[in-house]
């Protein structure tokens, strides 16, 4: 079967189905427990809470998020007055949700010419979220560049030429070990030359060494800064949605020593850890903008705190 065959197969499903699908691990582990304590509890009790408690943590919702959405919780069925199980359902659902609320996750760098920075750790996912996003982008008409500054590994720079043939995008890139800020620098010139839409960076993300990193990003801010200033600008986060509580701790890290407009969860499809997009969302604050749940280029989605919630809890 073609590439193409298959993801034809795949739309059928529809987005919200695909969705299902792609979180199934982390649904199975919320959507089991849940039920259970729903139709096996017959009151609102401490040991209602407790379990429903147990069950949050356990999807990598976190102990702080998890602690604020009980007591929310706590808080609306007694307001509603509440006291079947099975009833506060809808509530624990707005009560996340609650906890979910950031700015709202604008994706205005695709309606303008602009520079979308990927920054993350090696492994995460960055490059090929770089090569679904291009693909997307190029799908809806836009002209885009993508550029290899991650120069630290030879096999990241061929896997994102690797996406770029695939998506049919033009790529800039450099040596191994060659100045990620010259890379930029090279791929803003041409940008500007053959009048790119979106140009997409691929860039370096080695956290061990933070002083290093930040000095690599403020160079590549100054170049951004001073030889296409009127590019709109986007820096997104990608993190490993496997790794759970430990991509919090990433976010937090980064989030010291970059502006970070917004999130990539990757890998959501492969594990049952995707509570952790709504920790991400409560305790930082920072839109999540897409999630990836699969190796397919169409498995980049738009995220959108309701349609994830209700893909989870029903
Ligand atoms: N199942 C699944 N796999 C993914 C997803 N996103 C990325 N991957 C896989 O994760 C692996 C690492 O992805 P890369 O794009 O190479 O990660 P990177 O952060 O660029 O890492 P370096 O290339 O080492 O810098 C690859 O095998 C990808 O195919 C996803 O949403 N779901």
């Amino acid at each position: 079967m073609s590439g193409k065959e298959v993801r034809m197969g795949e739309n059928k499903k529809g987005f919200f189905g695909r969705l299902v699908e792609g979180l199934s691990k982390t649904r199975n582990n919320i959507v089991a427990g849940i039920e259970s304590i729903f139709s096996g509890f017959s009151s609102i009790d401490d040991e209602f809470y407790e379990e429903l408690e147990e069950i949050l943590i356990m999807a990598d919702i976190g102990i702080n998020t998890t602690g604020s959405i009980i007591s929310d919780l706590k808080q609306k069925v007694k307001e509603a007055r509440i006291k079947e199980p099975k009833e506060c359902k809808e509530l624990l659902i707005q009560s996340i949700m609650d906890q979910m609320k950031v700015t709202e996750a604008a994706y205005d760098f695709e309606n303008q010419k602009s520079i979308v920075l990927l920054i993350g750790v090696n492994g995460v996912g960055k490059t090929t979220s770089v090569g679904k996003l291009a693909g997307q982008l190029k799908d809806k008409g836009k002209k885009v560049m993508v550029a290899a500054a991650d120069t630290f590994r030879a096999a990241a720079i061929e896997q994102l030429t690797e996406w770029a043939n695939r998506a049919g995008v033009e790529i800039i890139a450099q040596k191994e070990g060659s100045d990620p800020a010259a890379v930029i620098y090279d791929a803003v010139t041409s940008a500007k030359a053959r009048g790119t839409d979106v140009l997409i960076c691929d860039t370096a993300g080695r956290l061990h060494n933070k002083k290093n990193l930040m000095e690599e990003l403020k160079k590549i801010d100054r170049v951004i800064t001073r030889e296409y200033t009127d590019a709109y600008r986007e820096t997104l986060l990608v993190l490993d949605g496997t790794t759970g509580q430990n991509a919090l701790s990433q976010a937090k890290q980064f989030k010291e020593i970059a502006d970070i407009t917004g999130i990539i969860l990757t890998k959501l499809d492969g594990t049952a850890k995707g509570g952790i997009a709504i920790a991400i969302q409560a305790e930082l604050g920072i839109p999540v903008k897409y999630i990836g749940i699969g190796e397919h280029i169409d498995d980049l989605q738009k995220f959108n705190a309701g349609d994830f919630v209700n893909a989870l809890f029903n």
